[in-house]
This record gives C-alpha cells, structure tokens and sequence, in this order.
C-alpha cells in the first residue's frame, strides 16, 4: 500500500506533505504508525527522492487536514520529526502548510491548527511568499519550559526559579531561553554588537549545541541557535526602513533542531526567537529584522504587543507515492521521543570545553583584538 505525498521547503527547511484523508485510507493514523514512516521516509540517505528535486530524505513529515467548508479555511497540522517524535510547532512547516493550502484551494488567509495553538497564515497571490502569525515569544521558565532546579550549575539551581534565562552560561554557551512555539536557546557570536558570518560557519554546531540541547535545564530539550548581526539590508522603501532609517537589523543564524538531531537549513521558530532574543537584550529596538539561515532569508516582526510575524519563501519540489508501512528499525522506532522529551540524557558526557573553544575561536575570529581574558566564562 502507498500514500501519495507532496514535497515542499520553506528556505531549505522540507518537508513531505501528506494528506491526512490518505493516510487514513493507507492506515497511517496513528502516532505508532506515523513514527516508522517519518522514520524511513525522512532518512538522508536513503529515504524519498525525488528525480533532480533538492536532497534525499525531509526534516520532517506534515499530516495535514483541510476543513474547506471554514471561513477562512482551516488546516490542522501535525508534525512527526526524522527522530520519530512529534513538535508542537515548526514556523518553516507552518509556512509550507500554507502554501500547500494555497495549491490546493487558491485561497490566500488561512487558520493553522498546531498544537501550540491557532497561527494565521497569509499567502501572497503567487501563492510562494508566505506569513505566519507566531504567537507572542515566551521567556517565563513555566512556559519555555526551563527547570533551574535541574542545573548541573549551583548558580542557576539556586536562583529565582521563576526568573527567565537571560545571556546565561549553559554547558559553555551563553544562552537565552525563549519559547517561540518549541523551546530554543539562542546564543549570540558576536564582538561589539557585530559579527563574522564566516566565522559563524565555522564553528562546529554540533558540538556546541549538543550539550545544550539535552542539558537538564531544558526538561522537554531545546533546539539550539547561533546568531549575530552580519550587515544591513538597503532601504527598499517600507515602513521599517523609515523607521531605522534604512537599515534592517540582519543575523546570521545556524539552528541545531530537536527532532532532527542536526542542523537544519532553516528554522522559522529558531529566527523568531533570534530575533525576541535580540530585542529582548537590548540589541536592537527594531521590530522587524531579518535571518539567514544557510537556505535563504526570513523576515520577522517581534511587535511590543501582539504576535511575532514570519515570513519567506516556500517552493514545491515535487510529488509521488511512499510506501505506508516502511521497515524500520523497531527499536528506533520504539524509543522515538515523544512531543515532550523526557529529558533523561545528561548533556555531561558530552564534549563542553571543546565547543565552549570552538565558540572562542569565533569570537576571535570576529574581533582578532579579543583578549581570552576578557571573556567572563
Ligand atoms: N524547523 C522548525 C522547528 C521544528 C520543531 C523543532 N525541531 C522542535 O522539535 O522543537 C521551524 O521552522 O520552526
């Protein structure tokens, strides 16, 4: 048996799409049954592909449902990630989300039902430029959520346990916790408010974020971001530009994700909660700044009141059949982690003062006058 699929990505962040009226028909309802096909089918090496259509393998599987007959039209989303776990929000998903919803009613305002809640999704007339309502970012431990009861670091264990996680050492970065949708530390790589986007890529991500992803002040995990301000985008004449008098605060970002258990090309809560984060530190007073990610650009607007926006490009990669119930290893399959991570791996065992080194050499490399001694760690 088959379920037909479509193949969409937001700035490098894909996705297969799947009608959820077809995985009923093909008996890929249930969590249990979605976990192996996300499994097998988001593989990198050997899961979908499509002949001469962008990379082997998702970053996840998008169950959609579509209830035409609401005003505006409503799709329920359910994503199940390449570890076999479940996310209560992806902003790059939710933005493919709208564009499939586009491809398939030409309409163009839509509600998207994600377990964090309800998200606005507005669609350009070509139906490839896309907006989501993000919800207002969280920085309260309640609601990231971060547990300073459970840090390895007596300084966080025995502080305020109510008071957010601002610019503080975690596993040898210094993070902030925000919830943009899913929980996400971002870190900023920068000297003086500026940084070297070379210098950025260069820095081994996954030894860097790993530790802090699992660490146990993150009890449901967090996705894990490095940023900084690389250059000013030219005045292209709209209100942000009045407002900052042509220059649109631009960040280099890197995501390591939750779910997939690697760097993504783009992480649409993970440029939010860059762009709530640099707000939040007093780093820019724009409202609207821009990401790049490896795959492209994002726009994002953190207003004092009300939702974040994010918007970018979607494009469609093509379209087949996958098989329903792909062979996967059971016992992948078996310890997927669910939408709430348990939160048992200790990030202890796991290689801090070499990626706490590997984020100074890229902060030397952005300012070669950086004395290590300068550094408060
Ligand atoms: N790629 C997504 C984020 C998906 C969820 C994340 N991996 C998690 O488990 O928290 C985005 O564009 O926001």
């Amino acid at each position: 048996m088959t379920v037909p699929f479509r193949k969409y990505h937001g700035t490098g962040n894909d996705f297969i799409v799947v009608d959820e009226a077809d995985a009923d028909r093909a008996g890929v309802t249930a969590l249990a049954d979605r976990r192996p096909f996300a499994i097998a089918h988001c593989d990198r090496d050997t899961g979908v592909e499509l002949p001469g259509a962008g990379r082997r393998g998702a970053d996840g599987v998008l169950f959609l449902g579509i209830e035409a007959e609401a005003d505006p039209t409503r799709v329920t989303m359910s994503l199940v990630q390449p570890d076999g776990s479940t996310a209560a929000m992806c902003g790059n998903g939710a933005r493919v989300v709208a564009a499939w919803a586009h491809d398939r009613t030409g309409e163009t305002d839509f509600v998207i039902e994600t377990p964090a809640g309800d998200r606005r999704a507005a669609v350009d007339a070509n139906g490839r430029d896309v907006t989501i309502e993000m919800g207002i970012p969280r920085f309260d431990p309640a609601g990231v959520p971060v547990d300073r009861s459970r840090a390895d670091d007596p300084e966080l264990r025995d502080g305020d346990p109510d008071a957010p996680l601002i610019e503080t050492d975690v596993e040898g970065l210094t993070v902030s916790a925000v919830n943009t949708g899913v929980p996400h530390a971002v870190a900023f790589i920068e000297e003086d408010g500026d940084a070297d986007a070379e210098a950025i890529d260069d820095i081994d991500l996954e030894a860097v974020a790993e530790p802090v992803r699992h660490a146990d002040v993150f009890p449901e995990g967090a996705n894990v971001n490095l940023a900084g301000r690389v250059s000013y985008t030219p005045d292209d004449g709209s209100a942000d530009d009045r407002e900052f008098d042509g220059l649109v605060p631009t960040y280099r970002q890197r995501t390591f994700e939750r779910g997939v258990e690697g760097e993504t090309r783009s992480c649409g809560t993970g440029a939010v909660a860059i762009a709530a984060v640099a707000r939040r530190t007093g780093r820019v007073d724009a409202e609207t700044v821009r990401s790049r990610p490896p795959g492209g650009e994002l726009e994002i607007t953190v207003p004092d009141e009300g939702p974040a926006t994010l918007s970018g490009p979607v494009a469609e990669e093509g379209a087949g059949e996958l098989v329903a119930d792909p062979e996967v290893d059971e016992a992948a399959a078996a310890d997927a982690t669910p939408a709430v991570d348990p939160g048992t791996e200790s990030g202890s065992d796991t290689d801090g003062p070499d990626a706490a080194d590997d984020v100074d050499d890229a902060a030397d490399a952005a300012d070669p006058n950086r004395n290590a001694e300068d550094d408060p760690r």
